[in-house]
């Protein structure tokens, strides 16, 4: 697959110093869908207004569809549509005035057609002549993203699109996430909600302190973030693992614990009858940790910050 956006060793300080992006290079695929996962302040608006060219870079360099953000920043600029997580509307403008505006201001000839196309795939064609202050929040975060794609840009970024949303305008949004990106735009959004990255994403990236810390398929993120350890200590060390408990799930630390692999998702873990195994060997336990792995761990700290319950405590 093609990149659309490539993006090298990009870093940004603002006045004062702050760098808010210390060198993140990212390749984003025509037509994918990319989640940027992170934190407040982690640098994600930071990192889209860059590419966006609403910020500018400290160093590092960003190119779309091959022009470059700075050098060629008109060409750039025209394939990319933004929707900010702010909604800034002139409440008594009508809907269609504002989409049409919107494409006026990067230098395109009027186009009903495409401004009727946007309007009705947005589900908005029959409040075109409404005011924006007749609008439900809903709406109104649909004209943000009618607004974006009125002059048809290639990659459309969405800047936390269901921050403060209700779980049904969420799905809505999916929804027209996913139209979008069969109608082949590329699609970077931001948010703060794993389940959000798992509902609609092809490749989630994860941004903290400013730093990409990864960026994977999410099928994939997904099958190894399910993965969870459980460490039988017990008071007397194992040389081996005993005959009646041997399984591809468990293996032998070097300490003489038993290392039991689960996944948190399956219907049925394997914990209970591990340990009924444990007692019928008459082995005794001493301690029980559990362990995620390291990724996941990535995901709660930076997700969920300050909550890492990682022992399971009295557990037996
Ligand atoms: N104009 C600015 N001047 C100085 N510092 C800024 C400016 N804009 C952002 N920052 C700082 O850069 C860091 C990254 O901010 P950014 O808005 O990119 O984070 P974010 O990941 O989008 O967060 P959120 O999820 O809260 O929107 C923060 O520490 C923020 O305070």
């Amino acid at each position: 697959m093609r990149n659309i956006v490539e993006i090298k060793d990009l870093k940004k300080s603002y006045k004062g110093g702050f760098q808010a992006l210390k060198g993140v290079t990212l390749d984003i695929r025509e037509g994918e869908i990319l989640a940027l996962l992170g934190p407040n302040g982690a640098g994600k608006t930071t990192l889209i207004s860059t590419i966006c060219g609403i910020t500018t870079a400290s160093s590092g360099s960003v190119a779309v569809g091959g022009h470059d953000i700075t050098s060629d920043y008109r060409a750039a600029r025209s394939m990319i549509g933004l929707v900010p997580q702010e909604i800034n509307l002139e409440p008594f403008e009508r809907v269609i005035n504002t989409v049409r505006f919107s494409r006026g201001l990067f230098g395109k000839a009027g186009d009903d057609g495409t401004i009727e196309k946007v309007l009705r795939q947005l589900s908005l064609w029959d409040k075109k002549d409404n005011q924006i202050r007749e609008l439900s929040g809903g709406m109104k975060r649909r004209v943000l993203i009618a607004k974006a794609l009125s002059h048809d840009p290639r990659v459309l970024f969405l800047d936390e699109p269901t921050a403060g949303v209700d779980v049904e305008l969420r799905k809505d949004m999916w929804e027209i996430v996913a139209g979008l990106k069969a109608a082949g735009v590329t699609i970077i959004l931001t948010t703060h909600y794993i389940e959000e990255a798992e509902a609609i994403a092809d490749r989630v990236g994860v941004i903290a302190k400013g730093e990409l810390m990864l960026v994977e398929d999410k099928d994939k993120l997904m099958a190894r973030m399910g993965q969870k350890e459980l460490e039988v200590q017990l008071s007397t060390p194992l040389t081996e693992v005993p005959a009646a408990l041997q399984s591809d799930a468990l293996r032998l630390s070097d300490e003489g614990a038993l290392i039991y692999t689960y996944d948190t998702r399956a219907e049925r873990t394997g914990i209970t009858s591990l340990l009924a195994a444990i007692a019928q060997e008459g082995l005794t336990l001493r301690d029980l940790v559990t362990r995620q792995s390291s990724l996941e761990e990535i995901f709660v700290n930076l997700v969920h910050e300050g909550d890492t319950p990682t022992h399971a405590e009295g557990a037996a």
